[in-house]
């Protein structure tokens, strides 16, 4: 004899023949529709059909091998592909170092501003540019000026973004790397590495880029921080600093950190905050507060002139100085 769920999956023969469900107190039959029982047979109080019967799914014995054999196979494949991953990122360092090493570990760009509307000397054509070279000419002297790169006027924040972007991934391999803009006030260096909402510039580019590239690279586990510091005036500024700290001791502490050099000649800023940073969004918070806190000053040359300031997320180095 079986009894059948409603659902119709599971059958599960019952013991005894059926014999133990004969009835003995007022009887109840099962109506003709249900399986299994002739009708009007007599049985006991209704058998409660337990619960379980309609979750539990019995895979027949040779379904069950066959998939078992599936997941081992797999299993065998994926373990072939960690390995394979792991010997092409290998592959993927070398030729990166191998790539920078060609290019030299200092690499030298210029970027040509365009001339602005808010320019008051207007001089049109004073330097010509080239893929590598820039020639200035000025009251009758010309004078050439060698780069890796020269972006002209015309390039874009991308383009720019392009040429460093190799660099984002050597820190995330472990190398200690660093961006730094040079440049007279007014030229263009917080446009290059801050840019505008629209216009985004190196910095938070990095941020996206290297939170993408670490989310990626499953085989290692990445922690990062950041930490920004301004140079003005000749003091150097804590930019993350908490803000109950900044104000107690603002005229002392936040301007006079020190930079001290470790045994081993690293260079350490005393007491510059460095917060951990879990994620793209917390980096984007901690960026942009750092950016607001920072000091801003009018120049005869440039209206929003931003004065020199570094900031350092894990191992990349962003500076920017005048
Ligand atoms: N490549 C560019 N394309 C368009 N506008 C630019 C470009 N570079 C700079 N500018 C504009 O030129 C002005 C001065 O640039 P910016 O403030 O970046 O100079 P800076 O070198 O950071 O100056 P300071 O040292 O005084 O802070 C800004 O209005 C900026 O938007």
């Amino acid at each position: 004899m079986f009894v059948s769920t409603e659902k119709e999956q599971i059958s599960l023969p019952l013991e005894n023949g059926g014999e133990s469900f004969k009835s003995t107190s007022p009887a109840g039959s099962y109506p003709d529709s249900l399986n299994g029982f002739p009708a009007g047979t007599e049985l006991c109080d209704p058998v409660p059909v337990p619960a379980l019967y309609t979750d539990v799914t019995v895979v027949p014995e040779q379904e069950k091998q066959e998939l078992e054999q599936t997941i081992s196979t797999l299993e065998g494949e994926i373990a072939g592909l960690r390995l394979q991953h792991r010997s092409l990122d290998r592959t993927r360092r070398e030729a990166l170092n191998k790539i920078l090493d060609i290019k030299g570990s200092i690499r030298v760009f210029c970027r040509v501003r365009p001339i602005l509307l808010t320019d008051r000397r207007r001089i049109h054509q004073p330097i010509s540019t080239e893929l590598e070279k820039i020639v200035v000419r000025s009251g009758g002297s010309r004078k050439e000026f060698s780069f890796d790169k020269v972006f002209p006027q015309e390039a874009s924040q991308e383009d720019v973004f392009v040429e460093v972007e190799p660099i984002l991934r050597s820190a995330l391999d472990g190398h200690n790397v660093c961006i730094l803009a040079y440049g007279q006030t007014g030229t263009g260096k917080t446009f290059t590495m801050d840019g505008t909402n629209d216009q985004l510039g190196i910095a938070p580019r990095a941020l996206v880029q290297l939170f993408h590239n670490a989310s990626l690279d499953k085989s290692s586990s990445y922690t990062f921080s950041m930490s920004m510091l301004e140079v003005y005036m000749g003091s150097l500024r804590d930019l993350l600093a908490p803000k109950s700290f900044s104000r107690a001791y603002e005229t002392i502490s936040r301007c006079n950190l020190n930079i001290q050099t470790d045994p081993k000649g690293l260079v350490e800023i005393e007491g510059l905050s460095e917060v951990p940073i879990s994620d793209f969004t917390k980096a984007s918070w901690w960026y942009t507060k750092g950016r607001r806190v920072r000091s801003t000053s009018w120049t005869n040359v440039n209206e929003a002139s931003s004065r020199s300031h570094w900031w350092v997320p894990g191992l990349l180095r962003l500076l920017q100085l005048l």
